[in-house]
Order: C-alpha cells, then sequence, then structure tokens
C-alpha cells in the first residue's frame, strides 16, 4: 500500500450545505462542507455540541440529503444508505433478548450466506473483538466496552469499508476506552477498513487520527484540517503528543475562556 497521500479518494464533499425547518423557517446547519477521506485514513471531527457533527455523518452515510452540494463515496453519489459504509453509535443498538452470537449473526442476514457462512463470518469476528468466551451471553450480562466490542464485531461482520463512529466510547471509563482505543486500531490495520470518528474526546481524536477535522458552529463549518503526523501507537505522554493536544485546544481557545466543557482533555 501506499503512502496516504497516493490513496484513492474514498468519501468526497463539495460545497455541502443542509438545512432543517424550523418552525416553518430553514435554518443552514451545515454549511460550505468541503473535504476528501482518503483511502486508509482516519479521520476524527471534533467540534462543540450542537455544530452539526452527526448531521455531517448521516449525510456521509446515506441516512439523509445534502440540501446542495455534492457528496460522493467512491466516486458515486451517496443517496441512500448501504452495507459499504455502517454507522456505529454510542449506545451499541443490541438486542437484549439475543446472544452476542445471534447479535452478530443477525446483522448477516441480508448478506444471503448459508446458515454455516454466516457462522463462521460471525465467529471470525467475535473472535477478533476478543469475545469467544461470552458467545452465548445476552447484552445485560456484559460490560459497556464488551457490548462495544458486539457492536463492533456486528458491524465488521458486515465488512464495510467505512465505518462511521459517533461517540462510540464516549459512555465507557477511561481504562475501557484506551483499550477499545488500541483496539480500534488494531482491528482497522487488520481488516484495512476506513474509520470517520466523531468525538468530544481531544486526546482520542489525536491518538487515533490521521487528521483532525475541527467544526465551528451556526452554521457548521469545518474550520480547519490538522494532520496528525505521529508514528502510531502513539505515547500519549510524548511531549508531541501534547503539542497536537495543545494545538487543538487552542483552536476551541481553551487558555483564555472555559465554555465548551462537553469537551473531554
Ligand atoms: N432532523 C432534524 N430536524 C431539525 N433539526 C435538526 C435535525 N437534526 C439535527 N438538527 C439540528 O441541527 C443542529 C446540529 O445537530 P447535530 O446533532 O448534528 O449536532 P452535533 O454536533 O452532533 O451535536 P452533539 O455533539 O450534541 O451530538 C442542532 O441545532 C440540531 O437541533
Amino acid at each position: 500500500m501506499g503512502s496516504i497521500s497516493e490513496q484513492k479518494i474514498l468519501v468526497e464533499l463539495r460545497n455541502v450545505d443542509k438545512e432543517f425547518m424550523k418552525q416553518g423557517l430553514p435554518e443552514k446547519v451545515l454549511s460550505g462542507i468541503n473535504f476528501d477521506v482518503k483511502e486508509g485514513e482516519f479521520v476524527s471531527i471534533l467540534g462543540k455540541s450542537g455544530c452539526g457533527k452527526s448531521t455531517l455523518l448521516n449525510l456521509i452515510g446515506g441516512f439523509d440529503q445534502p440540501t446542495r452540494g455534492e457528496l460522493h463515496f467512491d466516486g458515486m453519489p451517496v443517496t441512500k444508505p448501504t452495507r459499504r459504509a455502517i454507522m456505529l453509535f454510542q449506545f451499541y443498538a443490541l438486542l437484549p433478548w439475543r446472544s452476542v452470537l445471534k447479535n452478530v449473526e443477525i446483522a448477516l442476514e441480508p448478506e444471503g450466506l448459508s446458515k454455516e457462512e454466516s457462522r463462521e463470518r460471525a465467529m471470525k469476528y467475535i473472535k477478533l473483538v476478543g469475545l469467544e468466551d461470552s458467545l452465548h451471553q445476552f447484552p445485560s450480562q456484559l460490560s459497556g466496552g464488551m457490548q462495544q466490542r458486539v457492536a463492533i464485531a456486528r458491524a465488521l461482520s458486515i465488512q464495510p469499508e467505512l465505518i462511521l463512529m459517533d461517540e462510540p466510547f464516549a459512555a465507557l471509563d477511561t481504562f475501557t476506552r484506551y483499550y477499545l482505543q488500541d483496539e480500534l486500531l488494531r482491528i482497522k490495520e487488520q481488516e484495512g477498513t476506513n474509520i470517520i470518528l466523531v468525538t468530544h474526546d481531544i486526546d482520542e481524536a489525536v491518538y487515533l487520527s490521521d487528521r483532525v477535522f475541527i467544526m465551528d458552529a451556526n452554521p457548521g463549518t469545518i474550520r480547519k484540517r490538522i494532520p496528525i503526523q505521529l508514528p502510531k501507537p502513539r505515547d500519549r505522554s510524548h511531549s508531541d503528543f501534547q503539542y497536537y493536544r495543545k494545538w487543538i485546544l487552542d483552536e476551541f481557545n481553551f487558555g483564555q475562556k472555559l465554555d465548551g466543557l462537553e469537551f473531554n482533555i
């Protein structure tokens, strides 16, 4: 594989606007969004609450349409959700009455696999996230971190090219979050899956990403694209890591006025 700069463009947004109707009037939530995500890239989107991050992910996933502008996935206009780009949420969306194995298998039903193929595929990804000893447990019997690993296995089992993650680790404690971040990087390397992550966690964005996009609000715009030029795995205590962290903190004026306390820093 070549360097990321030589990779093909997987996601492309050109002058994308999104408006919602509020009290009978259109309100612009996203304005003039332009960016590319290249194959192999890990991109994080950081911004204050309400700036339009989830709306942006929904557009990329085909769950909603831009009001204006163009949005392409692998060179084709995005018009509806596909199994090539899967969304992963903070609250795992597992079926409580199904075991770990069944929760993954059910996602495979539209794939048209035989029962054996489906079982084999589900097992592969359950093993990949280290849950092979919990196959027959139900979600209520698992910790939050384990439930998120089931959700990751389920998303991966569909073998998408892109996973769109909306604050997937926000509900987890720090150590579980660190652990799952490492797992995610390992899985990304192994499976070659592309990831676009929405997060409030500056440390998480610097740890995982090739580039961090910083959004402004009202209307949502991409203010800055910061390339994180550090080798992986990254050392959170290293001065280079702190350099990027400080850069992003400064972008949000944290040193000057503390009005954005929804961030984990
Ligand atoms: N379906 C909708 N109809 C009307 N307004 C919407 C809709 N979805 C989102 N909005 C509005 O768009 C704006 C951006 O919302 P969005 O959820 O994308 O922000 P966000 O940055 O993801 O916020 P948070 O970090 O709090 O999750 C908000 O003002 C929200 O009320």
